[in-house]
């Protein structure tokens, strides 16, 4: 078993007064390949958030390679892959520039773009299939092509570990394969990588664990829930729940319910 990545012990977050994580224990070993399950609005994404200190505990605490968050300097090590692009401010930042970000945490202060910068950038951008959108606005993308940019941002840091939440979320059937392919490459290499999914599809193969939340605590912590009902046909179409009803039938063994 290699380093430690993340490790979280007795996690809690309050938002708004209310717990949304009450207590959680979860460590990532590297070379992890762990998918976060759960119903809308278990705590997924908190989690994920707390894990890397980017969401503050109320409780409980969060190593980040044996650092605490406000310790940690070595934020290369890590690329975060969030649900949505935000690109501040209505600043229109091409393509290139937005992946080009992802180098950032790798640079040495006030040194200019090297070769390897703009390589590893382009390298991710073709990865994810958008060489030829690269001085397009981010901003003017769809949604799957978005997710690609933040896709290509955190390949481009050439991170030890890829947190990445719901990066299938809304995508089409080429783009999920795409990103499958890209993570079986990941994986090969050694890295680690944590990813938050309503429903694996083509990424199913490559999970080795799967750790369920329900109501802001770990409900499962083994291999991965197989799918089942509907989920388990090929080519089925998931509606993902922010665009409609919370799921319902097919979808419950994923969601750590009885
Ligand atoms: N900034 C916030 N302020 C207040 N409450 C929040 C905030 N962010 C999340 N919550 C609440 O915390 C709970 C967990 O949210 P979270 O986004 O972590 O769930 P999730 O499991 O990722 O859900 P989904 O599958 O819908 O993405 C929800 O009830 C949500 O309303």
């Amino acid at each position: 078993m290699g380093e430690t990545a993340f490790a979280m012990t007795g996690g809690r977050v309050t938002l708004d007064g209310r717990p949304v994580l009450a207590g959680v224990d979860l460590t990532i070993h590297e070379g992890d390949v762990v998918a976060v399950m759960g119903a809308n609005g278990s705590g997924k994404s908190t989690l994920v958030r707390a894990l890397l200190g980017l969401t503050p505990l109320s409780g409980g605490s969060t190593l980040l390679y044996g650092v605490p968050p406000a310790r940690f300097r070595q934020w290369w090590r890590i690329g975060y892959v969030p649900q949505r692009l935000a690109v501040g401010g209505g600043v229109p930042a091409t393509v290139r520039e937005v992946v080009a970000s992802g180098r950032i945490a790798r640079r040495r202060r006030l040194r200019r773009t090297s070769a390897a910068d703009r390589e590893a950038v382009d390298r991710a951008l073709d990865a994810v299939g958008l060489s030829d959108r690269t001085g397009d606005s981010a901003q003017a993308l769809s949604g799957g092509q978005q997710q690609r940019v933040l896709i290509a941002r955190a390949l481009a840091g050439e991170p030890d570990a890829y947190v990445m939440d719901e990066p299938t979320a809304g995508v089409d059937a080429e783009t999920q394969r795409l990103l499958a392919d890209t993570l079986t490459r990941l994986v090969a290499d050694g890295k680690t990588v944590v990813l938050v999914a309503h429903e694996l599809g083509p990424l199913e193969p490559l999970i080795t664990r799967g750790v369920v939340i329900r109501e802001g605590r770990v409900a499962h912590d083994g291999p991965p829930p197989q799918p089942e009902g509907e989920c388990a046909k090929p080519g089925h179409q998931h509606v993902h729940p922010h665009a409609a009803e919370a799921v319902a039938g097919p979808l419950r063994g994923w969601q750590g319910e009885a």
